[in-house]
């Protein structure tokens, strides 16, 4: 059984339909990347996955059980946590407070000192406030508090959008990390050679279509796929 199921969703926003009989599937402990031109419909699969845009037909399996009706809330007490584009921390508030806050969410929570072996860069900046942080060190703590809550499905929109590449070098270090320790990452990421570095396998989609399904190694095998769907000359 894999930890999620997808199967044939169709997901729309009022009267536009944007996800055509979507299916995929990711296993425990996997990083699945999902990969596109911009408004190809990758948010809104993360959004459909986490309640937030149910898809109106189709089937979502957690763990074996049904769960596209379910709302985010429910959601994330099974341990599915989505980390959205703008980040969201708490800018007033300091890295160790933003942290605290999540926790207080969730049962169980992982402890501070968990965290802070993961992510030994918000170990040091504990004590600043969220909005003295760099971007890189932003998206750190949104992924933290995914896993201070306990999520064991960590899915990422974006996360190493308008960072240095030493930075997404950093990030993808964290999502290893991550992954090792048994969490499972679902990854949207526009840029697709550092996602295929950490992927194990991946999914293209194209105008709300699942048009390749493989590893990234199939992918790099196949010049044509990655030029005409991720809009890129290799
Ligand atoms: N709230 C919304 N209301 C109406 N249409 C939307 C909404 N959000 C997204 N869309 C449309 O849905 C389609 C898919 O968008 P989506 O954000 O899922 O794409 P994406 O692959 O994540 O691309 P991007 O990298 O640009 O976010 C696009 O045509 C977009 O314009």
């Amino acid at each position: 059984m894999s930890l999620l199921e997808v199967e044939k969703i169709n997901s729309y926003y009022g009267d536009s339909h944007i996800l055509f009989d979507v299916s995929m599937r990711v296993e425990e402990n996997e990083v699945v990347a999902l990969l596109g031109r911009n408004g190809a419909g990758k948010s809104t699969t993360l959004k459909s996955l986490m309640g937030m845009v149910p898809p109106k037909s189709g089937i979502i399996r957690h763990n074996g059980e049904a769960v596209q009706h379910l709302p985010p809330y429910q959601l994330a007490r099974r341990g599915i946590q989505l980390v959205p584009e703008e980040r969201r921390i708490f800018g007033a508030i300091t890295v160790q407070e933003n942290l605290q806050l999540a926790a207080m969410t969730a049962k169980p929570a992982r402890t501070l000192d968990e965290i802070y072996e993961t992510f030994p860069r918000l170990a040091e900046r504990r004590r600043n406030r969220g909005k003295q942080l760099s971007g890189g060190e932003q998206q750190m703590l949104a992924i933290a508090r995914a896993m201070i809550r306990n999520a064991r499905l960590i899915m990422l929109d974006e996360p190493f959008e308008g960072l240095a590449p030493l930075i997404v070098q950093d990030l993808i270090e964290v999502c290893r990390k991550l992954a090792e320790s048994g969490h499972t990452i679902v990854l949207v990421e526009q840029n697709w050679r550092a996602a295929l570095s950490l992927a194990h396998r991946c999914y293209i989609i194209n105008n709300g279509h699942v048009v390749f399904d493989g590893t990234p190694e199939q992918l790099h095998a196949d010049n044509s796929v990655i030029e005409k769907y991720l809009g890129v000359k290799v």
